[in-house]
């Protein structure tokens, strides 16, 4: 192997900012009585919704706590007998079944939760900060005059919340003091579903349809639904991974991700990779990590050719153990990495393939 140094300074500081005022137009006085927007797939709740169960738990203790479903066909009944016994804390889940829903689409599920808030008050509705969420949402908050609180990475009361700001350099602490309902959009990797509050067998919440005959349409939605383009694939979702195996600009190629792709198989790993990656084509962008891709914190994130810019810092800060390879020892990676090595990523990758044992 050519000359490498292992370096490993890790300084994952960031600056808390006192409370500041996130709005103020009258407090919320009630105990919390929390909505939470569920996303299915395959008759069960996506792992991130259970975050936001979990981040609603946090909101108050006796915090009553129901969850939204929508979409149509079996796998939407499916998934809401999932939804009543995935998780201790939720008391109520409400359905809405209508061909609507089928997509998530922002104009019809915003209306959605208008009408529910409308009827039933919540303190809080509370969705995971994915793709779904941070569509959804906002929309839903405009039409029910409220301003959401976005990127929650902790709660500390009922109307106290954490988010990062300036690409996760700094943590602020905001109050909410606007008009029910708070709508908050947490990040699930701050939150995550304790593996024992998802036992099935001890609990079942009832199940009640919303009526939808005041359903009204959303008239300026100009968005519409063309189709899913998703990539079958047997390796870990990137948002729930254990282990992240992440490429940049320095993979050089399409075609030498394909190295990356195999180490990810090996190490039962999600592939990420970082914005130049991606804006050279060499992966498609739903594999981005950072600021403006996704936010991932797993026990392992292995970083390959990746400068570390604050943009992708921001993605995945958080991971339990960060291993950066990269041939320049002054790249940034190797401030917020607890294992860092100086080489070339074409001598160590081959090297790790061949080391590793093959997957059972
Ligand atoms: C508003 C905004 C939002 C952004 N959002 C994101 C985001 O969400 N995610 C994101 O990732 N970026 C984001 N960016 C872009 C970000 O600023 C960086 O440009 C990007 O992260 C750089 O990607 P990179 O590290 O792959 O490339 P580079 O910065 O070009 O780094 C490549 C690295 O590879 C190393 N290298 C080269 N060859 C080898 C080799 N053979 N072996 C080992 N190492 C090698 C080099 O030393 C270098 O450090 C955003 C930028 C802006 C302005």
């Amino acid at each position: 192997m050519a000359t490498r140094a292992l370096i490993g300074a890790r300084s994952r500081a960031t600056f808390r900012l006192p409370a500041s005022r996130f709005l103020s137009i009258g407090p919320i006085s009630r105990f919390a009585s929390t909505l939470v927007i569920a996303e299915h797939e395959g008759g069960s709740i996506k792992a991130p919704s259970l975050s936001a169960v979990e981040a609603a738990k946090s909101l108050d203790k006796d915090n009553s706590i129901s969850m939204l479903l929508a979409g149509s066909g079996p796998s939407l009944q499916e998934a809401a007998a999932y939804a009543a016994s995935c998780h201790p804390s939720v008391s109520k889940v409400l359905v809405a079944d209508s061909d609507r829903f089928m997509h998530p689409l922002a104009e019809p599920w915003a209306r959605l939760i208008q009408l529910v808030q409308q009827r039933e008050n919540f303190s809080h509705i509370v969705a995971a900060s994915g793709s779904f969420g941070k569509n959804i949402l906002p929309r839903a908050a405009a039409l029910l005059d409220v301003s959401p609180v976005t990127d929650v990475i902790e709660i500390s009361e009922s109307t106290k919340f954490v988010r990062p700001i300036y690409a996760g350099n700094a943590l602020c602490t905001v109050r909410y003091t606007g008009a029910h309902p708070c709508m908050l959009t947490i990040r699930s990797t701050s939150f995550q579903a304790q593996p024992d509050s998802t036992d099935s067998k001890a609990h079942k919440a009832p199940i009640s349809q919303v009526d939808l005959s005041t359903f009204e349409e959303d008239t300026i939605g100009k968005s519409q639904y063309v189709k899913l383009t998703s990539q079958e694939s047997e390796r870990p979702d990137l948002g729930n991974a254990r282990i992240v195996v992440t490429g940049g600009r320095g993979l050089k190629s399409a075609e030498n991700f394909k190295m990356l792709e195999k180490l990810a198989e090996k190490l039962g790993a999600a592939v990420g990779a970082t914005r130049a990656a991606v804006d050279a084509g060499f992966v498609p962008n739903d594999l981005q990590v950072g600021q403006t891709g996704k936010i991932v914190a797993p026990e392992l994130y292995l970083a390959f050719g990746v400068s570390g810019a604050i943009q992708h810092l921001a993605g995945m800060r958080d991971s339990k153990v960060i291993v950066a390879v990269n041939k320049d020892a002054d790249a940034p990676i190797f401030q917020v990495a607890d294992y860092g090595l100086v080489g070339d990523l074409f001598e160590v990758i081959p090297e790790l393939l061949e080391k590793l044992p093959e997957k059972n």
